[in-house]
């Protein structure tokens, strides 16, 4: 099944008087279940297609469909539906919330889903904390945890809304090479597992080394796109 789908999508911010192509007519398809990497250098767009596959920023032209849904038309409130139960966000400086223990921050999210009690939500949290490996941790408050436990935090609750599509920011960019490695097989482990599609951007050339797919971006415009080998 196809869950993104990208037809002439172009994006142009507008900054004062200058104009900025930031991406251009880009076409672009991921079936469920990939494991692809974006990758370019700093400037070439990998943040602006990550937002729109998010559902963040809306293309300037073009048509954009995420699991089936046609994102153009869509109101606020239809557009922040589709984005909390299709697809996960994980950023490279972690976004936790300091306050929260390793188990509120994975339980955050839960509690816009009015279908969750809190039976329900508990036994999520604790089956996503084991599922990367801090069960020991939960209740760790980020400050009380390493860079690389801090990620795994993320990566639980981005996976514990049951997303469709895990969309990640240069998820290694903070990270020594060996726990940004470590970061990247347990993504593909849980990818192997679960079938959840995972799309993250990178300019490390160890980390595109790990994608099942590679896709080249460069001044806006994709520039290769092909399996890794
Ligand atoms: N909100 C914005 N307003 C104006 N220009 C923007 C905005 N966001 C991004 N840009 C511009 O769009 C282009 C693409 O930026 P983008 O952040 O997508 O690149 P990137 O590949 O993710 O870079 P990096 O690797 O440095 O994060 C750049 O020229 C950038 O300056």
């Amino acid at each position: 099944m196809r869950i993104v789908y990208f037809e002439n999508v172009c994006k142009e911010y507008v900054l004062g008087t200058d104009r900025v192509q930031a991406l251009k007519d880009i076409n672009l398809q991921i079936e469920a279940g990939e494991f692809l990497a974006i990758a370019g250098p700093s400037g070439s767009g990998k943040s602006t297609l990550l937002n729109l596959i998010g559902c963040i920023d809306k293309p300037t032209a073009g048509k954009i469909l995420i699991n089936g849904q046609d994102t153009s038309g869509q109101t606020p409130d239809q557009l922040a539906e589709l984005r909390a139960r299709t697809i996960g966000f994980i950023f490279q400086t972690f976004n936790l919330f300091p306050v929260l223990s390793a188990e509120e921050n994975v339980e955050y999210p839960l509690l816009q889903f009015k279908e969750l009690n809190a039976q329900a939500r508990r036994e999520r949290t604790v089956k996503f904390l084991d599922i990367v490996g801090l069960t020991k941790f939960a209740r760790h408050r980020p400050n009380q945890l390493s860079g690389g436990q801090r990620q795994r935090v993320a990566i639980a609750r981005a996976l514990a809304t049951h997303p469709k599509i895990i969309l990640a920011d240069e998820p290694t960019a903070n990270l020594d090479h060996q726990t940004g490695e470590g970061i990247l097989q347990l993504m593909k482990q849980i990818n192997r597992e679960s079938g959840t599609t995972f799309v993250f951007s990178t300019h490390d050339a160890k980390v595109m080394a790990l994608a099942e797919r590679l896709i080249q971006i460069e001044d806006g415009q994709l520039v290769e796109a092909h399996a890794v080998l």
